[in-house]
């Protein structure tokens, strides 16, 4: 079957379902979209599904592909990269007569995707009628993100997208609604003194979406076991993964009485033997590091320090310094090859400019919370060792273990949240994509779609580490390390890590065996339970309930 009249059946039969079934909806678009990335109308249709499915965040990443292409669409004829392939794929899908899909199933026929090669002068110009149509997908896309971004709580990303639509369709009365409603947010809460910055940032749902099939089952006896295997060498024997229940964490405090009784089945670490006070007693090495390269030079593999009189370079690229052989040969096998010679200062600026955290960790010097800037160079090279060892970026060591979120909890329970904002969700992904001279439309449905990179910052922000430079205050490296990742919080630990080349574990107290072992997500010499809630809101999902929490929120309301 021709590839048109395949997308055609499929969004013949996603528009049938949208109502009763938006999963499948959304399900039959991405399908859909396999085969042709490159028309609007399917990323503007399942971003609407995204939106009856609850995921306004996903939602955008689609509307705003959807706008990209109409661009390149109207611009056919001039030097787009996809404009072309994209006016053949749509005219033809639209080309096919309607209500000839009746019977049959399309998951039936072929998936083949031809080639079209592109030919500028023989493709006839954009008609009217076209025009308008394009026009159209582009302002429901306008619409569908603004809206979408007010729903998050994006209210200036809302206003300013809403007002740059409005100058390129004045006379929409929906765009001009939303314009109002962000206008009048935007001035309610710089009359209140929110600063630019929390107007941006928004909050979306923190789960694992249905269709991920990557996630293991985290509490089963096989993914427990072979955890096991690296925390048993990590800790020296010292500890050991189990299952165990946390209190289901919201990030409403008044809804806090009403879902305590709630526990997650969780993983956490546990002591196998009585362990001394003041001991080392877990080292674990990682390549998912990031550090600012400004500061003093580190390892770009291991972020160990460097010995000016031994560094080992790139054998092609001036741009990374490596401590050892050894660093330098993994990195070269796992993830350096997709970076070397690429321009990516961008996000390095942005690490130095930007110091906003999500819970502005950068004022604490310990918090192990890093800046958002630092997360984009996390994705980078979760990224980057993807595309160099050609797997799926869910299907990385340590990346495929670490905990970013759960299922969706049953309504009317709410699921935990996700900081989003629209520059570092959105804009940044698609950056980076770029740089890494990824197609974000073609390639993104398998392995680097918004979902994907969602998730990946669902656990980065669960997981990571964040080192500050002692001198500035200013976080300059961060890290995943997959055991490290699976030990659970308490604000008043029994562990303190400490993260060079290998992040380590001392024992601050005498340990039992079979205890809990717990180390502290934030700073632990904060006295204010509110303050480090707060802090600790982005990498807990809510607010902590902790011993000494609830001991001293009881005390002190
Ligand atoms: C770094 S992971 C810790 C390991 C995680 N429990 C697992 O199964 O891999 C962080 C996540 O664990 C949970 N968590 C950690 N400490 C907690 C605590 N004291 N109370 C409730 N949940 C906690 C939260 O869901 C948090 O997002």
């Amino acid at each position: 079957m021709l590839p048109e009249k395949r997308v055609a059946r499929l969004v013949q039969q996603a528009d049938t379902s949208l109502t009763t079934d938006p999963l499948r909806s959304r399900n039959l678009l991405t399908d859909a979209l396999a085969i042709s990335p490159y028309d609007p109308d399917l990323w503007q249709q399942r971003a609407i599904a995204h939106v009856k499915l609850g995921y306004p965040d996903l939602a955008i990443g689609d509307a705003y592909r959807a706008l990209l292409l109409v661009q390149e669409l109207l611009e056919a004829h001039e030097e787009s990269e996809f404009g072309f392939i994209g006016l053949v794929a749509w005219r033809g899908r639209r080309a096919q007569p309607k209500d000839t899909f009746a019977t049959g199933d399309a998951d039936e026929v072929s998936n083949e995707v031809e080639e079209t090669e592109g030919d500028y002068e023989s493709i006839p110009e954009i008609t009217e009628v076209e025009d308008k149509d394009l026009k159209q997908t582009d302002v429901f896309a306008r619409r569908l993100i603004c809206s979408s971004l007010l729903e998050i709580g994006c209210l200036l990303d809302a206003w300013e997208q809403a007002d740059t639509s409005l100058k390129v369709y004045p006379e929409d009365e929906e765009l001009r609604k939303i314009y109002q409603e962000s206008d009048e947010k935007v001035k309610q809460g710089r009359e209140k003194g929110v600063s630019d910055f929390q107007l941006r940032e928004g909050e979306v749902a923190r789960v694992i979406y249905p269709w991920n099939t990557f996630e293991p089952d985290r509490t089963s006896d096989e993914t427990v076991g072979h955890l096991n295997t690296f925390v048993t060498k990590a800790s020296s024997g010292n500890f050991e993964v189990k299952v165990t229940e946390l209190p289901m964490l919201v990030p409403d405090a008044k809804e806090e009485g009403k879902v305590i009784t709630k526990t997650s089945r969780q993983l956490g670490v546990y002591a196998t033997k009585d362990l001394p006070k003041d001991t080392q007693v877990f080292s674990e090495r990682s390549i998912l590091t990031v550090n600012n390269r400004l500061f003093d030079p580190l390892c770009d593999c291991c972020n160990g320090p460097l010995d000016p009189l031994n560094t080992f370079s790139c054998d092609n690229c001036d741009d990374v310094m490596f401590c050892s052989t050894t660093c330098k040969d993994e990195a070269t096998e796992k993830y350096h090859p997709s970076l070397c010679g690429i321009d990516i200062d961008f996000l390095f600026k942005s690490a130095h400019t930007r110091h906003s955290v999500a819970n502005d960790a950068s004022a604490t010097a310990s918090s192990s919370t890093p800046t958002k800037a630092l997360y984009s160079l996390l994705l980078l090279r979760t990224l980057a060792m993807a595309l160099t060892q050609d797997v799926n970026p869910l299907e990385i060591l340590p990346v495929k273990y670490l905990y970013g979120s759960s299922p969706p909890p049953p309504p009317p329970q709410k699921p935990p949240t996700l900081p989003f904002t629209f520059p570092d969700n959105i804009l940044s992904v698609f950056h980076i994509l770029t740089r890494l001279e990824v197609d974000p439309f073609k390639v993104s449905l398998h392995t680097f779609d918004i979902w994907h990179t969602l998730t990946i910052h669902s656990k980065i922000l669960g997981t990571a580490s964040a080192r500050h430079n002692p001198t500035s205050g200013q976080p300059e490296v961060a890290a995943l390390h997959l055991c490290y990742s699976l030990v659970n919080h308490d604000c008043e630990p029994c562990l303190m890590w400490e993260c060079q080349s290998e992040m380590k574990f001392r024992t601050l107290r005498e340990v039992k065996e079979g205890e809990e072992v717990r180390d502290c997500y934030t700073d632990p010499r904060i006295e204010s339970w509110k303050k480090r809630r707060e802090w600790l809101m982005g990498s807990l999902g809510g607010g902590c309930r902790c011993g000494r929490c609830v001991r001293e929120s009881e005390a002190d309301p």
